[in-house]
């Protein structure tokens, strides 16, 4: 494949409110996401930053077909979405939510899940899971737990692991670091950067911490309000002045209380 090939593109993307009540009006409610165009090559890492509310996650699931949008277009891989299969997208994109679900399976069922759905077997499996939680540092002995028997940010490395497993050509990570210590936020980030220079998977990342951000990504795309405020390469950004409108935004969004 050409380094620079565009794996993901919108146009003009809307998303507007009424479309989530499952078509129960046919009334346009609020905005949350509009004029959205952008688009990402191959390998490349996008931090999604924003301020509560800005439409981040909205964006997320409007990748993975979660929601479909009101209007506008996205193509992956040079198809329009609506050409591609669910089941064909969803080999190819992995969206891990906030909270992702171990789905009640002991951590070494989940791990192994989405290999099977593959149709891999016990024998090819076995070195992916040795690889994943060797990578992770996921221990021995969390393979017979349950998520009822695990942290919060345990669930996430065992969340995290599970999408990565399958090194899909798009991925989709949520607030990934939400629930983890520094230590291992940082080992996340080195593991991505490595993991999109490897395998060229593409990686959209939605974080709150800048410092985690600036490690990670090649470009940033910044929302605010639910509109692209920046869309620039990593080299171009200048962190402090985002922190400074971060903070700005979010004590505009204290409503004075
Ligand atoms: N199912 C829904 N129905 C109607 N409005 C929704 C729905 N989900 C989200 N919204 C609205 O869309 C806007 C964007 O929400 P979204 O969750 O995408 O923001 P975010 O940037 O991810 O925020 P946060 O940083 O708090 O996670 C918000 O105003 C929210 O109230």
């Amino acid at each position: 494949m050409n380094n620079s090939q565009i794996i993901l593109k919108l146009e003009k993307v809307n998303l507007y409110s009424s479309l989530l009540a499952k078509g129960k009006s046919n009334q346009l409610g609020y905005p949350i996401l509009q004029d959205i165009s952008f688009q990402a090559i191959l390998g490349e890492r996008l931090a999604i930053v924003g301020s509560t509310g800005a439409g981040k996650t909205s964006l997320l699931r409007l990748l993975n077909r979660l929601d479909e949008p009101t209007n506008g277009k996205i193509y992956f891989d040079n198809l329009e979405y609506h050409q591609i299969p669910i089941i064909e997208l969803r080999k190819s994109v992995t969206f891990l939510p906030q909270e992702a679900k171990l789905l009640g399976m002991k951590v070494k069922q989940t791990l192994a899940y989405p290999l099977v759905l593959r149709g891999f077997n016990k024998q090819k499996i076995r070195p992916i899971l040795d690889e994943w939680t060797e990578k992770l540092q996921i221990p021995n002995d969390w393979l017979e737990k349950t998520e009822l028997q695990l942290s919060a940010g345990q669930r996430q490395i065992v969340a995290i692991a599970r999408a990565l497993l399958i090194q899909p050509k798009l991925l989709l990570l949520d607030e990934p670091t939400s629930a983890l210590d520094a230590g291992n936020a940082n080992k996340l980030m080195e593991i991505l950067v490595t993991m999109s220079q490897d395998s060229q998977t593409t990686i959209l990342m939605v974080n709150h911490q800048l410092t985690l951000a600036k490690k990670f990504c090649t470009k940033l795309i910044h929302l605010q309000q639910g509109k692209i405020f920046a869309d620039l390469a990593a080299s171009e950004v200048n962190w402090e002045n985002l922190h400074e409108s971060l903070l700005k935004a979010a004590e505009e969004d204290d409503f004075g209380f």
